[in-house]
């Protein structure tokens, strides 16, 4: 959050369990997300980037705390409300989530028949636009089965931004990709945002992918809490130990590579 204005999207002091009695898997935590920028969640792991885009698409109330989106508490109880929220979110799924057995063409139109009455000669120009701007125009007519992994993120792309969405969640949108298509997803990233004034928010454990292109970063750690936060050059710039391990990827320091288990000699029944 580069203001101390309200950001367009708040997540403001919220902790999470998915249950009652369950482990907190967020503690406390705020972030601001500002319009039309994009903004990047990084953590390892499970330490609950997933869960927050799930707390702003209302698919589970905060334990403790509010979600604010354009001034709106985001509140899963309220059909009405949410469905006005999901009208304005597009989500691009970890690995893209496509429907296999429909064709590139009929990947990206079905937003448009499922949420609007536009007709379909509509609905063929805006599929041909959204699948132009990520250079796969020529692909309408292949089958999912006969696109690259690559190709399939940019498919899922132009569908998540098939409605216009004024946000866009991403999970992973770097996942399973090599260097060559990550590079591609990320800078189609950035231009969607910029062409569209969206608001992206992209959760991600690939630092470098995420820091050519977002404007802010969060960073959290398996405790549930913002660790760190920052432009791209400030993380960078930083000499916190936790920073410094996960920007670089290095297996010792502050983060522990092994969760807390028994001794290797007790868990395997022998005498130490
Ligand atoms: N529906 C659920 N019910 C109960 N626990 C869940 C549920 N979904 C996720 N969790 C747990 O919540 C924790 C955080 O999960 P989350 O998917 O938000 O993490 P993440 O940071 O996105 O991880 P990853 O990068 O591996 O996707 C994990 O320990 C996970 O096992």
């Amino acid at each position: 959050m580069s203001s101390s204005d309200t950001p367009f999207i708040h997540i403001d002091h919220v902790s999470f369990a998915y249950a009652p009695g369950q482990r907190q898997i967020l503690n406390d935590v705020t972030l601001g997300f500002d319009r039309g920028r994009v903004t990047a969640i990084l953590g390892g792991s499970g330490c609950g980037k997933t869960t927050l885009l799930r707390l702003i698409g209302g698919l589970f109330p905060a334990t403790q705390g509010r979600v604010v989106v354009d001034g709106e508490v985001v509140d899963p109880h309220n059909t009405e409300k949410l469905f006005a929220l999901r009208r304005r979110l597009g989500m691009l799924f970890q690995f893209g989530a496509l429907f296999t057995d429909l064709s590139v063409f009929d990947n990206v139109a079905y937003p448009l028949r499922e949420h609007t009455r536009l007709s379909e000669t509509m609905i063929r120009d805006i599929v041909l636009l959204k699948l132009n701007a990520v250079g796969l125009r020529g692909a309408a007519d292949l089958r999912i089965s006969e696109v690259s992994g690559g190709m399939a993120r940019r498919i899922a792309l132009a569908r998540a931004t098939a409605l216009d969405p004024e946000i866009i969640l991403y999970d992973e949108p770097f996942a399973g990709l090599d260097p060559i298509s990550m590079g591609v997803t990320a800078n189609l990233i950035r231009q969607l945002g910029e062409t569209t004034h969206a608001t992206s928010i992209l959760v991600s454990h690939d630092v470098q992918e995420c820091f050519a292109i977002c404007d802010y970063a969060y960073l959290m750690s398996s405790r549930g809490v913002v660790v760190a936060q920052g432009t791209p050059q400030e993380l960078n710039a930083s000499e916190d130990p936790e920073v410094v391990q996960f920007i670089k990827g290095q297996p010792d320091g502050p983060v522990r590579f092994h969760m807390p288990a028994p001794d290797m000699a007790e868990a395997f029944g022998v005498a130490p």
